[in-house]
């Protein structure tokens, strides 16, 4: 039992060190010394931000006495105390929140502010304009300190965090919403799922039950619909929903509840948070998402190039096939000709078939051509911008990070306003992009005289909403040039040649031999069978970052999770001086394969980037006193905390989807019935495309013919194509 005392104390004092900490909810246990004289040391408990070492603090609350810890303070309400003799406002100053700013320049603002400095400033920050040797960096640092320790960010945390919402959370609404947060959110929690990038409908629900709304609350049941829209699309790709498959989840969802379907729709439509269009309804984003591509696309390019002349082009593109000994095929040819003749092109075509090679000629030759002209090459991904920029020698960049993009706000700084400098823009990978994504990369790309968007259409579409390339594609609206010629089978490729066949849909004789293999294995013999394949290449001398096995599920006897436990188990067991950190279900061991699951432009690593456990340091040598884990990128060594865990997981077998845009000298796919209509032949084309040398095929053959066979259940349903065609013809 614990005994509480009945009267609230009120204590002031600084925070020594941090015990635990949970960064989710706030929650902390530290040391903390009472300013009084004999400078007590005081365990304190409660939901707290993290405040500086340095931070004179007043608590409230009550004296606990915990059983197994004893004596402890449980913090109820907490606020900054302000310096107000010298000394202390020096040593404020000059502490941690305020960047830049050493002691002797914290002297010389009290020397010209004096005592009441603090209060001076904040009341009216052009006092600082007379503190001596004032720059613009050092004022940023003044002001951005002094709003990191005001009382009203505290009060805000308290509130938020009393009503279930997680530290991260109160940070972005506080920047979002400022010091009218509290007020906004209490009379409406819901906003926070379309302004608030990372709360859901779910987490605004919690914050809303806790605030004591309703469950009919018109307004929650506004939140519902929008947020359905929203997960419907991203369940099946399309870039809208039916009117009557709306009304039959929500009714799914909100049983129990009264409501009047049309009049909440009215009302959203109304509030252009849905949009309607011949019975469609379209989340906004989506619906905005098109309208922006077709507009830029048909009104593209907005500046045009001075034509090249088409004997330089000749001479240069002859230069050039003997400079690098090369002969162009006739499509390729066709591809060069007509991107210098046109302001866009498309270039498809499957794997090996010189893709690469093109955008190679093409940025070589523009280059030579218009020497003044800035080109940027682009990817989805952080392992197809790489390769990219090692075949063109040109500034390559992800889409991401082309854009600039904040991950705290899911924002790109590059939009219209403020638009890209480049001239030349090539995307690659393009069917991996989806309807957002290249929305605003059309929106930044206003200055842009040329583009060449570059995509093998028979792979599998983006993750997200939209089917871009197809719908491009489809309206004819750019020439379009189609590379069939394999080159890479000159070079011996079985895999390249299973690929066609798969791309076709023929099933009978199947070209599994040479650098392909099929092994007839059954489901539950998966596991020790994808082993031995995987030993015996070690065996040849691949290196485990060589060999990559990609299933199309994650539970299962072949699923992701088993592989990925036994190839760990196999391939980096447990050893004396190996250390592990034990996550949840996963255990990390250092040597362990890593698969980055998100993006995280900041530490220039990418969803679907592969790298090696490199180091674990443990809580109790930490400064921080927190568990971390290092993985080495390709020579980028990223650090992750319980705060990032989840955007890792092992890598020794991943989904075909985390595959895409990636290439690896030996794939291993198993093929079994159990996959079910994950099995389909896109997904098997992509598979099997990544394998650069070999592929090692395992499973069941009628799986393996059944899924080539099968063509997409659910094609996407979008409105790009039909939106271009009426911008170009506005009669109809
Ligand atoms: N005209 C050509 N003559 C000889 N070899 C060629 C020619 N075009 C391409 N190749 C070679 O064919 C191979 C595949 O070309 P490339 O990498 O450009 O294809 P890709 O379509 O980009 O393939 P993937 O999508 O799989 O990367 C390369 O080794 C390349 O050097």
């Amino acid at each position: 039992m614990r005994e509480m005392s009945e009267e609230r104390d009120v204590i002031r004092g600084k925070l020594k060190q941090i015990v635990f900490r949970n960064d989710d909810n706030g929650y902390t246990v530290a040391r903390f010394i009472v300013d009084d004289l004999q400078q007590r040391q005081v365990t304190i408990t409660g939901y707290l931000p993290v405040f500086s070492e340095d931070a004179l603090m007043e608590l409230s609350g009550s004296y606990v006495d915990h059983p197994r810890y004893g004596m402890q303070f449980q913090v109820e309400t907490f606020h900054r105390v302000m310096p107000d003799d010298e000394d202390s406002l020096i040593r404020f100053l000059s502490g941690p929140l305020f960047e830049g700013i050493g002691k002797k320049y914290a002297e010389t603002i009290v020397a010209a502010l004096g005592k009441d400095a603090i209060h001076r400033i904040k009341n009216d920050p052009t006092v600082l304009d007379s503190v001596p040797k004032m720059t613009s960096k050092r004022r940023t640092a003044i002001l951005e300190g002094l709003k990191e320790s005001d009382d009203d960010l505290e009060n805000l945390i308290q509130f938020f965090v009393a009503h279930g919402l997680g530290m991260r959370n109160v940070m972005k609404l506080e920047r979002i919403y400022g010091k009218e947060a509290v007020e906004k959110i209490q009379e409406n929690p819901y906003r926070m799922v379309d302004e608030v990038d990372g709360i859901g409908f779910a987490t605004a629900d919690k914050v809303a039950m806790s605030l004591g709304f309703e469950l009919e609350d018109p307004r929650r049941l506004e939140a519902a619909m929008v947020a359905l829209v929203d997960q419907m699309n991203m369940q099946s790709g399309d870039t809208f929903v039916n009117r009557e498959g709306l009304a039959h989840q929500m009714k799914r969802q909100c049983a129990g509840l009264t409501y009047d379907f049309d009049e909440l729709l009215e009302s959203l439509l109304l509030q252009r948070r849905l949009v309607e269009e011949e019975g469609r309804i379209y989340h906004v984003d989506q619906y905005d998402a098109e309208v922006q591509i077709a507009q830029f696309l048909t009104l593209f390019p907005f500046e045009e190039l001075e034509p090249v002349d088409p004997e330089t082009l000749q001479f240069e593109l002859d230069a050039l096939q003997e400079k690098l000994a090369i002969t162009y095929d006739q499509a390729q040819l066709d591809a060069i000709h007509t991107f210098f003749k046109h302001d866009a092109m498309i270039l498809t075509g499957g794997p090996g078939t010189g893709k690469t090679t093109v955008v190679r000629a093409l940025t070589a030759l523009f280059k030579k051509l218009y020497p003044y002209q800035r080109i940027a090459c682009c990817a989805p991904t952080g392992r197809a911008a790489k390769r990219l920029a090692e075949l063109t020698e040109t500034d390559t960049f992800t889409i991401h990070s082309l854009l600039g993009w904040d991950l705290e706000s899911n924002t790109f700084t590059k939009t219209e306003q403020d638009p890209l400098i480049v001239d030349l823009l090539i995307i690659d990978e393009f069917s991996m992009v989806d309807s957002w994504l290249f929305a605003a990369l059309c929106k930044a790309s206003v200055h842009v005289k040329k583009l060449c968007i570059i995509g093998d259409e028979d792979q599998l579409p983006s993750v997200r909403c939209g089917c871009v390339l197809k719908d491009l594609i489809t309206s004819e609206l750019f020439p379009l040039v189609r590379l069939e010629r394999i080159f890479r089978q000159s070079e011996g490729s079985d895999v390249i040649t299973l690929a066609h066949q798969i791309r076709q849909g023929q099933t009978e004789e199947l070209d599994c031999h040479g650098d392909v293999a099929f092994f007839p294995v059954g489901l539950y013999e998966i596991k020790d069978q994808v082993i031995n394949v995987v030993q015996s290449a070690l065996n040849k001398g691949y290196d485990i970052q060589d060999i990559q096995v990609l299933a199309s599920k994650y539970n299962g006897p072949a699923g992701i999770d088993r592989l990925n436990a036994a190839l760990q188990q196999c391939l980096n067991p447990p050893e004396k001086g190996k250390r592990e950190w034990k996550a949840g279900y996963r255990t990390f061991r250092e040597g362990d394969k890593i698969l980055q699951l998100k993006n995280q432009p900041d530490d220039d690593v990418y969803n679907g980037d592969i790298g090696m456990l490199v180091e674990i340091v443990y809580a109790n040598e930490d400064e921080a006193g927190k568990n971390r884990l290092i993985v080495d990128f390709e020579g980028i060594p990223v650090e992750y905390t319980s705060d990032n865990l989840l955007n890792i997981s092992h890598a020794y077998c991943i989904s075909v989807h985390k595959s895409q845009g990636s290439e690896y000298p030996i794939v291993i796919m198993p093929v079994v019935r159990d996959y079910g209509i994950m099995l389909q032949r896109r997904l098997i084309y992509t598979g099997v495309t990544r394998a650069k040398k070999s592929l090692v095929l395992l499973g069941e053959k009628d799986a393996l013919i059944r899924g080539i066979a099968s063509q997409e259940h659910h094609l996407r349903s979008t409105t790009l194509t039909q939106r271009i065609t009426a911008m170009l013809n506005p009669e109809f």
